[in-house]
């Protein structure tokens, strides 16, 4: 942005998340100052995060494929298939396009990165005030004021019970063409673990 405008990217939690308020538009903290940095402090922070990032998503996906037999057998499956028609026809038997066909196996991974996602939250800094209202049981609106640091936890919305069918199982085949359960809602960002909006992970093809 221009020399002395307001960084756009909300720093960690420096002032008090809005809490539940049945009263709409009750304020619940008074707004704070953010501490100094900026876009690109967060972004140098996101890269040396995401060699992290990228660590523990392995773990915790070999973690769930060995706690799932049926699937780690779709996804070898899957590997020595395309493995061997390659072979056949004389081509490289592991390039990015083999890569982009490993259907299972990507679907392993999302789920894995649904159940445990690295971030685990989005934090966004409100520079106006806004409404937002909840759904289901008691409907509720909350004003969150100019000033606050929003958190907006990912173990939740990657959970949300309207988006995903029994949220707390192991289930990639929820991201498969006949169900793709978060495509319905993909405008309320209901699969987050890249973020979204304008600052969306930019190494989310390469994670994935
Ligand atoms: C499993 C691996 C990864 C996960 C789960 C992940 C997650 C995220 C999330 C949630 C955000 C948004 C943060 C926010 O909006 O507050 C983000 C941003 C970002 N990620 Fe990743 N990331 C991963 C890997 C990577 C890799 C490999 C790279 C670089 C090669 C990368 C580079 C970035 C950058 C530069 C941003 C900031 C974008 C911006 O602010 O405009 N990430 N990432």
């Amino acid at each position: 942005g221009p020399a002395g405008a307001a960084p756009a990217v909300a720093e960690p939690a420096t002032t008090t998340c809005c809490s539940a308020s049945s009263t709409p538009g009750t304020r619940t903290a008074a707004p704070r100052r953010r501490a100094g940095g900026g876009r690109r402090d967060a972004r140098i922070g996101a890269l040396r995060g995401a060699v992290h990032e990228l660590q523990h998503q392995h773990v915790d996906r070999r973690a769930r494929l060995l706690t799932h037999p049926e699937h780690l057998r779709a996804a070898v499956r899957e590997q020595e298939e395309l493995v061997l028609v390659r072979h056949r026809h004389g081509g490289d038997v592991v390039d990015h396009d083999a890569l982009q066909r490993m259907g299972h196996l990507h679907r392993c991974v999302k789920e894995t990165l649904r159940l445990h996602p690295p971030s685990l939250m989005l934090l966004r800094h409100a520079r106006r005030s806004f409404v937002v209202r909840t759904r289901g049981s008691g409907d509720a609106e909350y004003e969150v004021p100019a000033g606050h640091t929003v958190a907006s936890p990912m173990v939740i919305h990657n959970a949300l019970p309207h988006v995903y069918e029994d949220a707390g199982s192991f289930d990639p085949g929820r991201f498969g063409p006949a169900r793709e359960e978060y495509r319905a809602y993909a405008a309320d960002h209901t699969y987050t673990v890249f973020g979204g909006g304008r600052h969306a992970c930019v190494g989310e093809a390469l994670s994935r």
